[in-house]
């Protein structure tokens, strides 16, 4: 098992009149390999809940295990090796002079020098799609494409067992979204690493994870494979969410035709169902 959380409960501005339970009575179990979606309206306790993987909050009562190791204080520097965290904009932390430096500054920290540095920063940029020229460029000279592509590469050059994603589409035009997606499918396939994906859209989750978590006011409200989770309708509309569009339209379409295979959930599958339903009809 890659991730095991018990019970685990955050609570921000403690014994202040500000306080706010984050975090009610989580359980996971994360399997190695798994692809992992997390999703909820707004201040549901998605970003609470990550930042909970890599150390960054310590739980308040609860625990955490990854790989066989506990998440507490004293654990931080392994814990940090075995889990990525790429936060919302990563971007915005980008702070070397070149974009080299940048990919290479967690490697580094690492104890990683030389030669082993550049191959590992060639061998990333390669996944994510960096043009090689860009290595000596300052990032703050690169579109918002390109920064995003190399905040990334920084977490992904190090290899994490765990590799954890909040928004990492947000703000970026389609084409964008899919190259960075396509990096971490990539990445994943490549390293056999766990995926954790944080995202406000069904769609994406349809299209990249096999399991989606739904959390609701701090609280698991859902955790199944995709189908599951598309099943109920009802539930997550009324948690403000809704399954993807391409579903819905499906499942009108299927009223209409009741032969069609309507239980799709990307435009790749609908299109496939359509055909399929399509060459039946002509035999
Ligand atoms: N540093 C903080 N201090 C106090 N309360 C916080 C803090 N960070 C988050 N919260 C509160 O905890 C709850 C969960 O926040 P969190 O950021 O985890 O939600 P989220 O699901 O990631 O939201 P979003 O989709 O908007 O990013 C919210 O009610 C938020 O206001």
């Amino acid at each position: 098992m890659a991730i095991v959380i018990n019970n685990l409960r955050h609570t921000y501005m403690v014994g202040s009149p500000y306080e706010k339970n984050a975090l009610i009575d989580i359980n996971i179990n994360i399997n190695d390999g798994e692809s992992v979606g997390i999703i909820g309206h707004t201040g549901s306790g998605k970003s609470t809940l990550v930042q909970h993987l890599n150390g960054i909050l310590m739980p308040v009562s609860g625990s955490i295990n990854i790989n066989g190791i506990d998440v507490n204080k004293k654990n931080m520097k392994e814990i940090r090796k075995q889990v990525g965290l790429v936060f919302q904009y990563p971007e915005h932390q980008l702070f070397e002079e070149t974009v080299f430096k940048d990919i290479g500054y967690g490697l580094s920290k690492q104890g990683y020098e030389g030669k082993t540095v550049e191959e590992k920063i060639l061998q990333t940029i390669n996944i994510i799609g960096l043009d090689k020229n860009l290595l000596e460029k300052s990032p703050f000279r690169l579109s918002g494409g390109e920064k995003r592509k190399v905040a990334i590469a920084g977490v992904l050059a190090m290899k994490p067992k765990v590799l954890i994603l909040d928004e990492p589409g947000a703000g970026l035009d389609p084409k964008g979204r899919d190259e960075i997606y396509d990096a971490v499918v990539k990445f994943k396939k490549e390293n056999n690493a766990t995926i954790i994906l944080v995202s406000h859209s069904m769609e994406d989750l349809a299209r990249y994870v096999d399991r989606i978590i739904v959390l609701n006011r701090g609280r698991i409200e859902m955790d199944g494979t995709v189908a599951e989770v598309f099943k109920n309708d009802e539930l997550l509309k009324n948690i403000g969410l809704s399954v993807p569009q391409i579903t819905c339209f499906m499942r009108l379409l299927k009223k209409k035709l009741p032969e069609l295979n309507s239980d799709v959930f990307t435009v790749k599958e609908a299109k496939e169902a359509i055909l399929g339903y399509l060459n039946k009809r002509e035999i």
